[in-house]
């Protein structure tokens, strides 16, 4: 079996059935947690949560289990704020080697199990240099670096029952979430560190060099990260709605005198000390949500 049948329509459908018998929540939303935002799905009330673990031995390669409270890496069904949804605590990178297929499939199993909105959130570090440690950046484009060099999640034969061969992705980040989210930022007082921009991805997990840094910022990106993108696509590929935010957690050295290093635990610190605005930004933008592809 080639690796890319292995996460066919089949198995997806399979796995979601599966999720589907063990909750009676039915999700419209589906949330991504980025590094160090996992308490987004803390959230969620009247829990139903399986632990994921990528798999050589299951049909997809990504087993669902049942699982004890208090792990990470799992995926949670529950309501937030009274709404269905569900929740990826944790997700897969590139860089933890797996095919770029396994990474984006929950998102494949999010369209099954019912969700027509994604919202995706990640931790990045700021290229733009209006932009400080603790920023929220709404992200209006992306720019895939491993799709430039042949690495996306659609490569390989095309399923027309997810989507069509070559998806557009000039509106992959929904415009009217993008305003919601802008609305709902300043009703909060957010004003402040409510930016917008443009997320490039690279295949990590070093973080990038000063020439590295100048370079992207120069093609038109305002962050970096190593997620997101692949999602986004294949979010879109089968007709869901994206939004997509990201935490500035560490600002991208561009300079040869600096003396700031990238590092994974200011990474997460800068998440824990925004994460309760961020989550209230998702979930009061989670109420809002209306489900015939309009917010109130
Ligand atoms: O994109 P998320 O999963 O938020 O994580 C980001 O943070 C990690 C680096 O600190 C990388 O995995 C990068 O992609
Ligand atoms: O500076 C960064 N580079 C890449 N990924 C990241 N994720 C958080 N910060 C960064």
């Amino acid at each position: 079996m080639s690796e890319c049948s292995r996460f066919g329509y089949e198995d997806c459908k399979a796995t979601a059935d599966w999720l589907l018998t063990q909750t009676d929540v039915r999700p419209l939303v589906g949330i991504v947690c980025g590094s160090g935002l996992g308490g987004l799905a803390d959230m969620l009330k009247d829990q139903v949560f399986f632990n994921y673990i990528p798999s050589e031995s299951s049909l997809t390669g990504l087993c669902f289990c049942l699982a004890v409270h208090g792990h990470a890496g799992r995926l949670v069904f529950g309501t937030l704020k009274g709404r269905p949804c569900v929740c990826m605590q944790g997700r897969f990178h590139l860089y933890e080697g797996y095919p770029i297929q396994k990474i984006t499939l929950p998102i494949r199993i999010f369209k099954m199990l019912g969700v027509e909105t994604v919202m995706v959130t990640n931790a990045a570090g700021g290229l733009n240099q209006d932009f400080k440690v603790g920023d929220i950046m709404i992200i209006k484009d992306h720019i895939n670096m491993p799709g430039f060099a042949g690495n996306n999640p659609l490569a390989g034969p095309n399923d027309e029952r997810f989507g069509v061969r070559f998806p557009c992705m000039s509106d992959a980040y929904d415009r009217e979430l993008r305003q919601l989210a802008m609305d709902v930022g300043q009703e909060l007082g957010y004003g402040d560190f409510l930016k917008e921009g443009v997320y490039c991805v690279l295949g990590g997990p070093s973080f990038e060099t000063i020439a590295e840094c100048r370079i992207l910022h120069r093609l038109g990106a305002d962050a970096v990260g190593m997620s997101t993108a692949h999602e986004v696509i294949i979010a879109r590929h089968c007709g869901m709605r994206v939004f997509a935010l990201s935490l500035i957690t560490n600002q991208a050295v561009m300079d040869y005198e600096s003396e700031m290093k990238a590092n994974h635990e200011e990474v997460l610190q800068t998440g824990k000390q925004r994460a309760e605005q961020l989550e209230r930004l998702v979930s009061t933008m989670v109420t809002r949500i209306e489900h015939n592809n309009n917010y109130a």
